[in-house]
């Protein structure tokens, strides 16, 4: 069975944890994602113990955010390690998103539009006044001129996301929770089911499945539900 659209996120505070989950996971999802708690704790050696045997992919998702010169150094650094997806912050500007792509040509640029944990009164209080909605297609406009491929938004934002860059940039969600789920710190959310719907490409998903006392069965009851869904 081909693996779900879904990279479930490692967010664990001990490598073993993180390398169980994604042995559990695997057989049922495409991608594993290494946040920072992971790779601040343990380094580049995160990578090869959460890929395993299985050589499952791995995305880094480590929001690059700083001047062109420092994320075109630090995207190269972690470019040796052949991640499938490096994430850097859209609001970084053109200039250092286009770094980033030119210093990882073998690993997808995923620019993170407006952070799934942000409101519209969060966005307000740090100056971006209006809809959620209009911020996030600004800057994926902006992340896919300046070579970006892939782009990290909501749920809620991805139809018109779409809408807005076409066919042929991979559109990553987290903020996806199954229904009745906790949906915890995260404020922008749909269902996985919705989500697909509406055009994400990738579904991220943690908590719900590596809080579940069995993550390989909740990865795989949620990877049932979408082939149901489609
Ligand atoms: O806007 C964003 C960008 C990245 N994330 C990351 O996704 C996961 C979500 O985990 P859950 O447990 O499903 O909430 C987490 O690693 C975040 O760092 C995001 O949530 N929102």
């Amino acid at each position: 069975m081909t693996p779900a659209p879904i990279a479930v996120a490692l967010d664990a505070s001990d490598l073993e944890t993180a390398a169980r989950w994604a042995a559990l996971v695997t057989p049922h999802v495409s991608t594993v994602k290494v946040g920072l708690e992971l790779y601040m704790r343990y380094g580049p050696d995160v990578i090869a113990s959460v890929r395993g045997a299985s050589g499952v992919r791995v995305f880094l998702d480590l929001k690059l955010h700083d001047i062109p010169n420092t994320v075109a150094g630090a995207a190269k650094a972690v470019a040796r390690l052949r991640p499938s997806i490096l994430t850097v912050h859209a609001a970084g500007g053109p200039a250092m998103i286009r770094a980033a792509v030119e210093s990882a040509p073998h690993t997808q640029i995923a620019a993170v539009t407006v952070l799934t944990s942000l409101t519209e009164a969060d966005l307000e209080r740090i100056g971006i006044a209006g809809p959620a909605d209009d911020a996030v297609r600004r800057l994926a406009a902006l992340s896919v001129e300046a070579g970006a491929t892939a782009l990290v938004c909501s749920p809620n934002e991805v139809a018109s996301v779409r809408a807005e860059v076409g066919d042929g940039i991979t559109l990553i969600t987290p903020g996806v929770r199954p229904t009745g789920a906790d949906t915890q710190d995260q404020k922008r959310v749909a269902t996985p089911e919705q989500a697909l719907a509406d055009g994400a490409d990738l579904l991220v998903i943690g908590r719900p499945i590596t809080g579940s006392p069995d993550p390989g069965a909740a990865a795989a009851a949620i990877a049932a539900s979408l082939r149901r869904a489609s």
